[in-house]
């Protein structure tokens, strides 16, 4: 199995103040494998939002190197494969649900023809049919959050990079949210995402990350991480153990 994303001992630091350092990502290393459904987890502050900044080339990295389907991320251009959805996407409030998308697309250099013809159904996919009109100064945070999600597959690209994707939608966007996960597993399309929900986690993911503090505590089958103990149990375990080795 070819591998869609590579991160090779990434470490990322901000300066403080001129004499502190905050190491937020240290000598991080995961591989994720086409076609995989694969769940970043960790607690607040971990360092996930960190590394899909990263991912996508927002930030630098102070050292290690990212690729995606080979393209090293900060020399190839690679933008154009991934769909990207940020945990509270940001759009221009006086454009409508169609002319976002329109803007989106073309930035994508797809034809009017086209998005003419594709825009329509995402906007059905996604339950925005009624809002194709509206003004996202007047949009809800869900439907927000689904137009983020309209604006991720429109140039259907390969991989897709889902920051807490679920955020801020009721149970039916999330029902939603789901069906389009498992339609693009089906298409062999990767799907990286951090959550901090863990029965997403369970029901969609094939393979799984945990990291804490910057530093990852496990990577591979989410079977294998829940073998002896529910996600749950496992994953507080976890961090709890690497709280103690910390400290002794
Ligand atoms: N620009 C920055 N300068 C300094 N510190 C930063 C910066 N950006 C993030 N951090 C720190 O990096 C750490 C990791 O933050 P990050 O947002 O990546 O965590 P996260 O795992 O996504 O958390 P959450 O689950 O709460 O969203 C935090 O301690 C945060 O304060």
């Amino acid at each position: 199995m070819a591998q869609a994303l590579i991160i090779k001992n990434l470490t990322k630091q901000f300066a403080i103040s001129k004499r502190k350092i905050n190491t937020v990502l240290s000598n991080l290393s995961l591989e994720v494998d086409e076609g995989d459904v694969f769940g970043f987890l960790g607690p607040n502050g971990a360092g996930k939002s960190t590394t899909i900044k990263l991912i996508l080339n927002f930030l630098r990295p102070t050292s290690g190197e990212i690729e995606i389907f080979g393209n090293i991320v900060g020399k190839n251009e690679f933008r154009h494969q991934i769909g990207y959805l940020s945990e509270s996407p940001v759009f221009y409030n006086h454009l409508t649900a169609w002319e976002t998308l329109l803007l989106s697309g073309k930035l994508s250099n797809l034809q009017l023809k086209e998005l003419k013809k594709t825009i329509p159904v995402l906007l059905e996919r996604l339950n925005l049919q009624d809002a194709i009109n509206i003004r996202v100064r007047d949009f809800s945070k869900g439907m927000k959050q689904r137009l983020g999600m309209a604006n991720a597959l429109i140039h259907d690209p390969q991989i897709f990079i889902f920051d807490e994707p679920m955020s801020g939608l009721d149970p039916l966007g999330r029902h939603l949210i789901k069906e389009i996960f498992e339609e693009l597993k089906k298409r062999g399309k990767t799907i990286f995402f951090s959550t901090h929900i863990l029965s997403d986690i369970e029901e969609l993911c094939d393979r799984i990350a945990v990291i804490h503090k910057g530093e990852l505590l496990y990577s591979g089958e989410l079977s294998n991480f829940v073998e002896q103990q529910t996600l749950e149990e496992q994953f507080v375990s976890s961090i709890k153990e690497a709280e103690n080795a910390k400290q002794s």
